[in-house]
């Protein structure tokens, strides 16, 4: 017996199948009984019976009326099965793609409802008519000329045969009738006894085959709804065809692209939507593969892959990618791959410098950071425009994103605008195939540091404009813009301003770059203690130490106060060359150091004068005119005498304590020596 019947399950069942919900919490699937007259009554007496498996819907209509109104439930309240019987539910499995359970006649009940029927004719109409779908039953004939039931059996297609069925029964003398629904009901109606040709256990018997088919539908129903979920989430269009080209799953993307909702979509032929996706192709056995379509107005990149299960083709998946998604991810990669090339190396911070001027460079820089508008950076060269740009950058919130550099006087006008813009394949003899990303591009999302824009040619100064303006980017040979978002900060030496006067410089690509202005002061104008921090700061770097502060604990202590004299020395000098002439400097410092210092007889050695104008000419006019103070020469002594110290203990080290070898290098006696040992 089936478990439905048992009736403590069902009141459990019952209760949960109030919100559509099985026991268990799953989804209950959906079954539609379809008919009208008497076997719409049977069907409704008799699907309770399965209330807690199911969710039931009757529907008291046959034929086209049942169809239509089939149709509109279903896109309201998807069906998982539909329970029908005879020429109705033929006609509607015809035409509806939902399965079917059919009540069928079974022998057994066809005989037990004719024996009923013969029970109930009279002596003036002692026949019993079967009234079945489609041509009678040669077999039935065949069983009545044998037992001679006096039976009249006669054909059924439709409701329009309703009456003709009626009449000719009565012709025939009729007196009962084994009929289906409205057949039966229109007998009674003319005074004919009549027996429903389905049993209930043949309509239960279909109610069993619905909620197997229902189910089996309502997992199909969850998968697809589960790949639909996963589908939904990826940016490239996906469609899933049949072996005829079908289509059975797209993704709204996809549907966006073929220009029509999903549901519209769904069930149509993928080569009539579009022929340009070339579904045939693939599903006639051909390679799958990539290529590049033309889709309405739209270039794609499509992916086809033909579907085999068990050995057999059974359909076809397509994807569709615009091509501007894989160039952003294509520009993100180099972008990445540059970014690591040449990473930032500066902060804010390392603009260093106590001098009023450096403190406004470095207030000024982090306000900038926290904008997005472009920066101009005037400032003569080696007075750290690129260290303040890259600071700016990796205080910004795209300090995460490329930060790429271009040089603008470094390059000929050709280089410089492939450098920048990038080209397509092919734009031009000796382009490289597949075309070049520029670095506008790549510093998609990121900043790009426009060095000596003063130099940047005029042809390139509209179409740098152009980027600022529209914030797109046109690769030569292209007529594509591509989108970008990038943050330019320019640096010049020149005065941007005089060219624009001379009109050697757009005047509005100098307004659309000079949003923010930041001037970096030269040496000069930032004052010695600035010269002395920087220059340290320098010492340090070369002598692989952290900081300047670390050098006063260091053995090379001396070094830098010998330093400190050099540079106090450097008197009226005014630094043209700027940090990197400072640099220059303290490289010079280093490798001249010995010379620089000369050990008189009986005296430490000492700061030579005439020594410290032939490595640094540069400090001839201080020397000159100074008068060193006590204070400096004081501590010019001490400078060297830490200098000197230091460097006997280095030699030692080298010669391994030979002190015979250490006077030889060093040019001192033994007695020397070891005062210099002692002091250290
Ligand atoms: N205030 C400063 N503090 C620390 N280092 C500095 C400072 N100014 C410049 N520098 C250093 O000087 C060197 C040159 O700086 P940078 O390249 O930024 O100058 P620039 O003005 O861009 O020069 P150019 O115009 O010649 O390219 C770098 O090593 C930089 O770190």
């Amino acid at each position: 017996m089936n478990e439905s019947f048992e009736p403590h399950l069902l009141t459990a069942r019952a209760a949960a199948a109030v919100n559509g919900l099985a026991a268990d919490g799953s989804q209950l699937p959906h079954i539609v009984t379809v008919g009208r007259y008497r076997i719409g009554r049977v069907l409704q007496r008799l699907s309770p019976l399965w209330s807690g498996q199911a969710r039931f819907t009757h529907i008291a209509a046959s034929f086209d009326d049942a169809v239509a109104q089939v149709h509109a439930l279903h896109r309201r309240d998807p069906i998982d099965a539909l329970v029908a019987a005879g020429a109705s539910g033929a006609w509607m499995r015809e035409r509806v793609d939902i399965p079917v359970g059919m009540v069928e006649v079974r022998g057994l009940d066809l005989l037990q409802a004719l024996r009923q029927a013969k029970l109930q004719v009279s002596d003036d109409a002692p026949n019993v008519g079967l009234v079945t779908f489609e041509a009678p039953s040669p077999v039935v004939a065949q069983f009545d000329a044998l037992f001679g039931l006096g039976l009249v059996q006669v054909g059924y297609l439709g409701p329009q045969d309703a009456a003709d069925c009626i009449q000719e029964l009565k012709a025939q003398r009729v007196g009962a009738v084994v009929a289906p629904g409205l057949v039966a009901d229109l007998a009674e109606q003319s005074g004919m006894a009549s027996v429903l040709l389905y049993s209930d256990s043949s309509v239960r018997q279909a109610l069993s085959d619905a909620m197997l088919l229902a189910r089996h539908r309502l997992a199909e129903r969850d998968r697809h709804q589960r790949l639909e979920t996963v589908l939904g989430q990826l940016q490239d269009g996906v469609v899933a065809v049949d072996e005829q080209g079908r289509i059975r799953a797209l993704n709204p993307h996809m549907a966006a692209l073929l220009g029509a909702s999903v549901s519209a979509l769904h069930g149509r032929l993928l080569d009539e939507v579009a022929p340009a996706l070339g579904t045939a192709q693939v599903l006639a056995g051909g390679e799958g593969g990539e290529e590049v379509v033309q889709l309405a107005l739209r270039t794609l990149v499509v992916r086809r892959a033909p579907m085999v299960e068990n050995g057999k083709l059974t359909g076809a998946l397509l994807v569709c990618r615009d091509p501007a998604v894989i160039q952003r991810a294509d520009r993100h990669l180099r972008a990445d791959q540059r970014q690591r090339g040449a990473a930032v190396r500066w902060r804010i911070a390392d603009y260093l410098g106590s001098s009023p001027a450096a403190q406004r460079v470095r207030a000024l820089a982090r306000q900038f950071a926290a904008s997005e508008a472009t920066v101009l950076i005037l400032g003569e060269s080696g007075t750290g425009k690129e260290l303040v740009a890259q600071g700016i950058h990796r205080a910004g919130r795209r300090a995460s994103q490329p930060f790429l550099a271009v040089n603008c006087a470094a390059l000929s006008e050709s280089l410089l605008e492939s450098e920048l813009f990038g080209y397509e394949d092919g734009a031009f003899t000796g382009a490289r195939r597949g075309g070049k990303t520029g670095l506008i591009e790549a510093a998609h999302t990121g900043t790009l540091f426009l060095d000596e824009i003063g130099d940047m040619p005029l042809a390139l100064q509209s179409r740098l404009l152009r980027v600022l303006q529209e914030r797109e980017v046109l690769r030569v040979g292209s007529t594509t813009p591509i989108p970008v978002d990038v943050r330019v900060i320019a640096a010049t030496h020149a005065d941007l301003a005089a060219q624009v006067e001379r009109q050697q410089f757009r005047r509005d690509l100098y307004y659309r770059l000079a949003v923010l202005r930041l001037t970096t002061p030269t040496l000069e104008a930032r004052g010695a203690a600035d010269v002395a921090e920087l220059a340290l700061a320098m010492l340090a770097k070369r002598l692989g130490l952290p900081d300047a502060k670390a050098l006063a604990a260091s053995r090379h202590a001396a070094l830098a106060g010998l330093l400190e004299a050099v540079l106090l020395h450097a008197g009226e000098h005014r630094w043209p060359g700027n940090v990197r002439e400072l640099d220059n400097w303290v490289e010079r410092l280093v490798a001249c150091q010995d010379y620089l210092c000369v050990a008189g007889a009986g005296r430490p050695p000492a700061l030579d004068a005439a020594r410290l104008l032939e490595i640094f000419p540069e400090c001839s006019a201080g020397v000159a005119l100074a008068v060193p103070q006590a204070a400096r020469k004081s501590r010019l002594r001490d400078a060297s005498r830490l200098a000197e110290r230091e460097r006997v203990r280095e030699v030692l080290e080298r010669v391994q304590g030979d002190q015979g070898r250490a006077c030889e290098e060093l040019g001192i006696s033994r007695a020397t020596l070891w005062r210099r040992m002692k002091e250290a």
